[in-house]
């Protein structure tokens, strides 16, 4: 595979999409760079399939346009575009053997272009040896445990040296423990092949571990569009910060670019929010406790004790829901008591207008 085409750049001008009053996709802009990896990310409902269709030739856009380099492929089928689809269901041919699923796409090519007999045995080989089962192209799909199935999917995909690859939660009908070593392995994969490739998934963890950038959806539109670093450190507004991870979130109220939390003497920076009500977000792992007295006043009200963890959680006065922060649990560790009142600092959070 290595020095095969890297496939194209993917264009996404203006693309539109509904189902009666429900805007599926509403105006998305989007630039994919040839052999970049990129996550759609999204709640269920947020237009992740709906967009990696059109992409697909399998729905056509109400509005917009899809290009793939410099080929304008809005009216193009899917066969014309020559993607690479992986579904969240195996979707092999049961009755053919792992060989015969992977050679599928080429054998059923027009006798013009269809490669002789020798080259697709040639091909499914590499494919074989690339998806890590050599010596499996005569089992059949039942003979394969989950992950393998997906494996050979993905191979039955680029056997056809497809323009995009497009994958729909591949991963998503797998046990945990799989998913997180398939996504690796899809990962190095790329890295091998450098196959412009997109992936839906609303697995936050899979996005920001396997993706080159992350494609924030909400209902149709895009929310951020970034680095996986550039989401999880600067969410561009409250749906992703909560979206991305876990949230502590204080309730107050922005003016001159100062943010106060409701019932609190003290006050943050917030260069660049608005004046008016206001909501500070923070990670569990970015605040710490201290002595009474330094930063915000707080009272720990529940303890819980993870596996190399202690969440606590603290109830700010002034504040409706209590604050939950994370201690890391070494033998050290000093866990302050239910009930007692420590000291808040807040190194790094975020405001956003409510
Ligand atoms: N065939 C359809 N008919 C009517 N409405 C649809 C159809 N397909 C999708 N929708 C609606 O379009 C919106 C986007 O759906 P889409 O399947 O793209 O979301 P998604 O982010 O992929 O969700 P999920 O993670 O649940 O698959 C939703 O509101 C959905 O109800």
């Amino acid at each position: 595979m290595t020095g095969r085409g890297h496939g194209v750049d993917l264009r996404i001008e203006g693309v539109g999409k509904r189902y009666g009053s429900t805007a599926a996709l509403d105006s998305v802009d989007l630039h994919i760079a040839a052999g970049e990896l990129v996550a759609l990310l999204g709640p269920s409902g947020s237009g992740k399939t709906t967009l990696l269709r059109v992409i697909a030739g399998l729905l056509p856009a109400d509005a917009g346009r899809v290009l793939f380099g410099d080929t304008d492929a809005t009216r193009l089928s899917l066969r014309e575009r020559n993607v690479g689809f992986v579904f969240q269901q195996y979707a092999l041919f049961r009755h053919m053997t792992v060989a015969e699923n992977i050679a599928f796409g080429l054998r059923s090519r027009p006798r013009a272009r269809r490669p002789d007999r020798a080259t697709i045995r040639r091909r499914v080989d590499e494919l074989l040896a690339l998806i890590q089962l050599p010596g499996h192209g005569d089992r059949y799909p039942e003979q394969l445990s989950g992950g393998q199935k997906q494996r050979v999917a993905l191979a039955r995909a680029l056997a056809i040296d497809p323009t995009v690859l497009l994958l729909d939660e591949p991963f998503g009908a797998l046990d945990a423990k799989v998913r997180v070593e398939l996504r690796r392995w899809l990962r190095r994969l790329h890295d091998q092949t450098g196959q412009t490739t997109v992936f839906v998934t609303h697995d936050q963890d899979e996005a920001l571990e396997l993706a080159d950038r992350v494609v924030v959806l909400r209902d149709g539109r895009i929310e951020q569009v970034g680095t996986p670093r550039e989401i999880y450190d600067a969410p561009a507004s409250a749906y992703v910060f909560d979206f991305i991870g876990r949230a502590s979130v204080i309730e107050g109220m922005v003016a001159a670019g100062r943010f106060s939390p409701h019932g609190q003497a003290f006050g943050f920076d917030a260069a660049g929010v608005a004046d008016g009500p206001a909501r500070m977000y923070l990670r569990p792992h970015d605040a710490q406790t201290g002595a009474a007295g330094e930063g915000l006043e707080a009272r720990v009200s529940a303890v819980h004790p993870h596996a190399g963890r202690i969440t606590l959680e603290l109830a700010l006065a002034g504040q409706e829901r209590a604050l939950e922060v994370d201690l890391v649990a070494t033998p050290g560790t000093q866990v302050p008591a239910l009930g007692a009142v420590t000291g808040l600092q807040l190194p790094r959070y975020r405001v956003y207008p409510r």
